[in-house]
């Protein structure tokens, strides 16, 4: 999960995409991009690192215009080289840049086909530089010098045949407007705002609602599965859906992880879903294990805390910050490699000895995937003095890979992929290790908003909702992206390795 945001507004823009991007940093710590529009031309800065240290002042005064885009990445993808962060740019036809949340599923046939039959070359190994290509092979189909809404349409609407998987994207088109979309299913979540100023509504797209809030944007709605928004540059805005056969069927790990508490997404509050996830585990731990000995609850911060705090009040139990989380240390999850991943868990995590010595404590986690965390939480719990280690997981076991966007390409890297959960309580030490049921946590969610339907579970259940994964994808996919395969292929740590092909004036 990358984080995109999008402005077409009345006043210069990037501050506000800046701000934006730093409130979305938690869907991407890898690299930061993003592209303004100001008198014919396009402006874009791109490179690996946090959004503070990637725009500098000198980057910022560059960055001219009443609109642009910008993106959070963390890879799904590729490699994690700067030449693959986003925004992608290609300059047929009009112009147009391009910022993906997701992944494709058939970026290897699309590939082809762009060369083959589109004659377009791509450069990088990144799936979003296809999407964007595949969307302006297709707006080039429109004879027309000024595409009005049908014709950008009508290019979504090809855009929805060719490319699967999930994705969530916001484009700029030189001369014509800024369009955002959101793939059948609605696996990434999109949504759009306005904001009035003296001079007229400005409109932002993000991936999450988050970010409207900090910018004083109100939600307007989620964009629909399927759906295509058009801004043009005089400020008004047009919709459609443009797919075939959508039915909304969001990714449910944005709910468990990946999502900021604040944010809504498809009318769901994630902060109360995170708290009825708790209170789903509590009722299971009361029906399963009535006469637990469980002294009190600790959350793993950060995300597990919203359900610990839930879980608690649900056992009568006092909740307690046993561990103290190191601020300027990002999220360990999405960190790439499992060396780095281990070594910073310890980093970010200090266990407060007096709220373990003694007694038996109820971990709490908002999921268990690699079982980094978990592993050496169990451990430091036992060293600061804990007589019990008890944990528990407000998501069910993560058992199957992941290729909507999340990074979680190789099943033998679960820790619970073929394991049965006395198996994962032995690996990571715990005295008793407690999953939430998959329908308890869909529940949970549902509550929010009954109208869900069907929720992406794929990491828990390994039913691809697209319906184009099958084995051989995912050996492929194995192969390609295990932490080895990403190490040597994403390992250009000298800047001088990279040669970004157009970035004018380059600094
Ligand atoms: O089993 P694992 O592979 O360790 O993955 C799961 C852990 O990683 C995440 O935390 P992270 O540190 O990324 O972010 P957080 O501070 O938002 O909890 C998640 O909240 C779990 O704690
Ligand atoms: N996490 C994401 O959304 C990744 C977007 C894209 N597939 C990339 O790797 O850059
Ligand atoms: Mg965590």
């Amino acid at each position: 999960m990358c984080g995109i945001v999008g402005i077409v507004g009345k006043y210069p823009v990037n501050q506000n995409i800046y701000d934006a991007l730093t409130v979305l940093q938690h869907r991407g710590q890898d690299a930061a991009g993003m592209v303004t529009l100001n008198e014919g031309r396009m402006f874009m800065r791109k490179a690996n690192g946090l959004v503070r240290d990637v725009f500098q002042t000198r980057h910022m005064h560059r960055l001219a215009g009443h609109v642009g885009i910008g993106h959070v990445r963390y890879p799904t993808a590729g490699c994690s080289s700067s030449a693959e962060a986003q925004p992608f740019y290609v300059n047929s036809p009009f112009g147009i840049a391009l910022a993906h949340n997701g992944n494709l599923t058939n970026a290897a046939t699309l590939k082809q086909e762009l060369y083959k039959t589109d004659r377009r070359h791509i450069n990088t190994s990144s799936d979003s530089e296809i999407l964007l290509n595949v969307f302006a092979h297709e707006l080039q189909k429109s004879t027309s010098l000024s595409p009005v809404a049908e014709d950008i349409f009508e290019a979504g609407r090809q855009v929805y045949k060719r490319c699967k998987g999930g994705y969530a994207a916001v484009a700029l088109i030189l001369g014509v407007g800024m369009v955002c979309f959101r793939d059948a299913s609605g696996i990434r979540p999109l949504v759009i705002g306005k904001r009035e100023t003296d001079k007229g509504t400005e409109y932002m797209t993000a991936s999450e609602s988050v970010a409207l809030d900090a910018l004083g944007f109100d939600l307007i709605r989620d964009v629909a599965p399927g759906e295509l928004v058009f801004v043009d540059f005089e400020g008004n805005m047009h919709s459609k859906v443009c797919a075939e056969n959508t039915r909304l069927t969001p990714c449910i790990f944005e709910q468990v992880y990946l999502a900021r508490p604040d944010s809504m997404i498809d009318n769901v509050s994630v902060y109360k879903a995170r708290l009825r996830m708790g209170e789903k585990l509590a009722e299971k731990i009361q029906r399963e294990w009535a006469d637990h000995d469980i002294d009190v609850v600790i959350p793993i911060p950060d995300t597990s805390t919203t359900s610990a705090m839930q879980l608690a009040h649900g056992l009568n139990l006092k909740m307690r910050h046993g561990f103290v989380k190191n601020r300027y240390i990002g999220r360990t999850f999405i960190m790439p490699g499992q060396q780095m991943r281990r070594k910073s868990v310890r980093k970010k995590l200090n266990a407060i000895e007096l709220e373990f010595k003694d007694k038996n404590v109820l971990l709490v986690d908002d999921s268990i995937v690699r079982g980094t965390t978990s592993h050496q939480i169990v451990d430091m719990a036992r060293e600061a003095g804990a007589k019990k280690v008890y944990f528990a997981s407000a998501a069910p076991p993560v058992r199957y890979p992941n290729v909507y966007g999340i990074d979680m390409p190789t099943a033998s890297e679960l820790v619970a992929h073929d394991k049965t959960i006395e198996e994962v309580e032995k690996i990571i030490g715990a005295d008793k290790l407690i999953y939430q049921d998959l329908d308890d946590l869909i529940e949970a969610v549902k509550e929010g908003n009954a109208d869900i339907e069907q929720f992406d579970t794929s990491v828990f259940t390994g039913e691809y909702i697209t319906g184009d994964v099958d084995q051989a994808y995912l050996d492929r996919l194995e192969q390609e992206r295990n932490d080895e395969a990403k190490s040597s292929s994403g390992a250009l740590e000298d800047v001088d390795m990279v040669m970004d092909i157009h970035n004018e004036g380059n600094v």
